[in-house]
C-alpha cells in the first residue's frame, strides 16, 4: 500500500505483472516499492518515472493495457510475446510522449486507435489487430509496419506514404499502396468484408523508413520580386559585373563539373563490419537516452531509441564511401533497422573533446524534413560512431555524375535541380536559424553532403563536424593547376583553395562561418544549375537567375553574401 503512494508509475506495472504467472521470469525482478531503483529488468527511468519498458521476447501473456497507462513512457517494446486482448485508445493526452510502441508477434485483438502525432515508431505485425485505419493517425511516423493482422478496408491519406509490405498480408485491406478498393468502405470495425474484394499480397513484412516529417518549415513563404531586385542591384552594383560574373560562373562550373569531380563514388562497394569499438563505462548526460542499454556508450536522440549498441557493433556493414571526415557505412542491425553509421577518422577526431560531443548533442535535436536526423552517438577508446537515418537515393554528387558521365539523361531535369537546390537551402536555413549559441554553421557544403531521400528530397548531412576536425588543410583536395579558381584569382598569394570552400578560409586558422556556408552553398548551385539536363521550357530564363543567386552567394566579400533566409526568398521566385 505504501509502495504504491510511493512511485506513480508502480500500479501499472504491478497490474501488469500479475496478469503474468512465474514464467515471466524477467518479471520476477519487479519487486520493491521503487522501479526506479535500477533493479527492475526492462524498465528504464527518466527523471526518476518509467520511459521505456524493454521487454521483448521476455514469454509475456495477458493484457498489454497497463503498461499503457504509463503517461511518461516514450518507448514501449513488448515484441515476440503472447500479449492478448485490445489495445486501448491512444491519444496525446494519454501518452504524450510515446515515441516507439513495437507490438509485433504477439496475439493483439481489436481496433488500431492510435492518435499519435508524434509517433516515430509503430511495428504491430504479426498480431489479430481488426477493423479499418480510419482510427490510426500518425503522420510522423518513419517506421511503421501492421502486416499480418485481421485489418479491413480502405488504406487513405498519409497512410499510403508507406509501401506494400507494410499492409500485407491482411483480411482486406485495398487503396494505395494495394490494389485500388473494388467498393467503398463503411469502415465498420470487425465487419467481414466482401470476399470479392481483391487481398494484396506484397511480398515481405519489412518495416519501412520514409522521409522525415516537417517538424519545421522554415522560409516557404514566397516573396516579392522587388526583394530580389534590390538584393541583386546592391549585391552586384551594376549590370556589367553581373553578366561579367554570370560568364565566368558558367565556364567555371561548367569546368569543375568535369574536372573536380572525386571518384570515390565510383569505388566498388565492399563489405565490412563495424569492427574495434568496444564498449566502455562513458558517461553521458543531458537528458539524452542511452537507448536499450543502461551504462553504455551509445547515446540516442529522439527516433533512436530502438538503437542497441550490441546490434549496432553486430551488424552487417556495407562502405558507402570514405570521406576526409571518416567512413560511412550502410548498416543493417538485426531487429531490421538501416542506419548510416559514420566512423570518424582517429586523425582527424583524436581523443576526446567535450566541446565536439556538445556539439554532437546539438546536433541530435536538429530534426527537419531537409537535414538528415542524427539518431545517435558512440564515443569510447577513441573511437566515434555516428548513427544517421540511412538515406537510399544517393547523394547529389552521385546524381551529378551519372549524369555528367552518361551524356543527357532526364534524371535531373531542371524541376530535380531546383527542387534539390530549393530542399538544401531550406535544410541550411534551418540549420542557421536553430536556436543555438554560439549559431550553428554547416562548415562543409557540398554535393556528397546533400543526400536525397526516397521522394528524392533533398536533406543536408553532417553539419558542422568539420569544425572540428584536428587537420582540415592537410586534407583537401588541392585544385589542377591550370584551373581557373575565382577566389584565387581574386586574391593572388592565397594557395588554399579548397573545393566548395569560401576564400577566407585559406587564412591559417580560419574557421567556418555562417557566411562562407552561403558561399559553399552558392558553389553547389551553380555546379547544379549548370549541370546538362533536358532543355524545358522557361528553363534559360530560370537559369540564369539561379546563376545570380549562386553568383551573389560566392561574393569575395564574406559581408556582401546574402543570408541562407535571403538565398531562400530569391530562390522561391523560381520554384
Ligand atoms: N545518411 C546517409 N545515407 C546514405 N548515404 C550516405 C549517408 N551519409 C553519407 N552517405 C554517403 O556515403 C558516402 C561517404 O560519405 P562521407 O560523409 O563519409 O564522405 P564525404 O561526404 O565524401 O566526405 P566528408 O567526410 O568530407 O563529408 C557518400 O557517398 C555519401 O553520400
Amino acid at each position: 500500500q505504501l509502495a504504491n503512494v510511493a512511485h506513480q508509475d508502480l500500479p501499472f506495472l504491478i497490474s501488469f505483472k500479475s496478469h503474468n504467472p512465474s514464467n515471466a521470469t524477467i518479471l520476477e525482478t519487479w519487486v520493491g516499492p521503487n522501479p526506479c531503483s535500477g533493479s527492475w529488468l526492462g524498465v528504464r527511468c527518466s527523471r526518476g518515472r518509467v520511459a521505456g519498458i524493454f521487454l521483448d521476447d521476455a514469454a509475456l501473456v495477458g493484457s498489454v493495457a497497463p503498461l499503457l497507462g504509463l503517461t511518461q513512457i516514450r518507448v514501449l517494446a513488448v515484441r515476440n510475446n503472447s500479449l492478448s486482448g485490445p489495445l486501448p485508445p491512444l491519444n496525446s493526452s494519454t501518452s504524450p510522449r510515446l515515441r516507439h510502441l513495437l507490438l509485433s508477434h504477439n496475439i493483439l485483438t481489436g481496433s488500431l486507435s492510435l492518435s499519435l502525432p508524434s509517433l516515430v515508431t509503430l511495428r504491430a505485425e504479426h498480431n489479430r489487430f481488426s477493423g479499418g485505419l480510419q482510427e490510426l493517425r500518425v503522420p510522423m511516423a518513419t517506421r511503421f509496419n501492421v502486416s499480418r493482422n485481421k485489418l479491413v478496408g480502405e488504406i487513405s491519406g498519409s497512410l499510403s506514404r508507406f509501401p506494400g509490405s507494410s499492409f500485407a498480408g491482411n483480411l482486406d485491406l485495398c487503396g494505395n499502396p494495394l490494389p485500388t478498393c473494388a467498393h467503398a468502405y463503411n469502415a465498420v470495425e470487425n465487419t467481414t468484408p466482401n470476399a470479392t474484394t481483391s487481398v494484396a499480397q506484397s511480398p515481405g513484412t519489412a518495416e519501412t523508413n520514409t522521409s522525415n516529417s516537417s517538424l519545421n518549415s522554415s522560409g516557404n513563404g514566397r516573396f516579392s520580386k522587388l526583394g530580389m531586385t534590390a538584393l541583386v542591384a546592391t549585391g552586384i552594383g551594376n549590370t556589367v559585373l553581373i553578366t561579367a560574373s554570370l560568364a565566368i560562373s558558367v565556364a567555371t562550373f561548367i569546368y569543375i563539373r568535369r574536372k573536380l569531380r572525386s571518384p570515390k563514388e565510383d569505388a566498388p562497394k565492399s563489405s565490412a563490419a563495424l569492427v574495434g569499438f568496444e564498449e566502455d563505462e562513458d558517461r553521458t548526460r543531458n537528458g539524452e537516452d542511452k537507448c536499450q542499454k543502461s551504462g553504455g556508450a551509445l547515446v540516442c536522440f529522439e527516433g533512436g531509441e530502438e538503437l542497441r549498441l550490441e546490434s549496432l557493433l553486430k551488424a552487417s556493414a556495407e562502405v558507402l564511401g570514405k570521406g576526409v571526415s571518416g567512413s560511412t557505412y550502410k548498416a543493417v542491425l538485426e531487429d531490421g533497422i538501416v542506419a548510416a553509421v559514420k566512423r570518424l577518422s582517429a586523425l582527424q577526431f583524436p581523443g576526446r573533446s567535450k566541446a565536439f560531443d556538445r556539439h554532437v548533442r546539438l546536433v541530435g535535436r536538429l530534426r527537419h524534413r531537409h537535414v538528415v536526423s542524427l539518431r545517435g552517438y558512440c564515443s569510447s577508446n577513441g573511437e566515434r560512431l555516428l548513427v544517421y537515418d540511412y538515406l537510399p537515393n544517393g547523394s547529389l554528387q552521385s546524381l551529378l555524375q551519372i549524369n555528367g558521365g552518361g551524356g543527357r539523361t532526364r534524371s535531373l531535369d531542371w524541376g530535380t535541380r531546383k527542387s534539390i537546390m530549393f530542399g538544401a537551402a531550406q535544410g541550411l536555413n534551418y540549420i542557421h536559424t536553430f536556436p543555438a549559441r554560439p549559431a550553428l554553421v554547416h562548415g562543409n557544403v557540398k554535393p556528397s553532403n546533400i543526400l536525397l531521400d526516397e521522394r528524392g528530397g533533398a536533406c543536408v548531412s553532417e553539419c558542422g563536424l568539420m569544425r572540428y576536425a584536428a587537420s582540415l588543410q592537410q586534407s583537401v583536395p588541392q585544385p589542377p593547376e591550370e584551373f581557373l579558381d575565382r577566389a584565387t584569382a581574386a586574391a593572388p598569394g592565397r594557395s588554399g583553395w579548397r573545393g566548395y570552400a569560401a576564400p577566407e578560409l585559406a587564412a591559417s586558422g580560419a574557421r567556418a562561418t555562417q557566411e562562407s556556408d552561403v558561399y559553399s552553398f552558392g558553389m553547389v548551385l551553380l555546379e547544379v544549375v549548370t549541370a546538362k539536363g533536358g532543355e524545358e521550357e522557361g528553363e534559360a530564363e530560370e537559369t540564369m537567375g539561379m546563376v545570380r543567386i549562386g553568383v551573389l552567394c560566392t561574393t569575395e566579400a564574406p559581408e556582401e553574401r546574402p543570408r541562407m533566409a535571403q538565398v531562400l526568398t530569391m530562390m522561391s521566385e523560381f520554384i
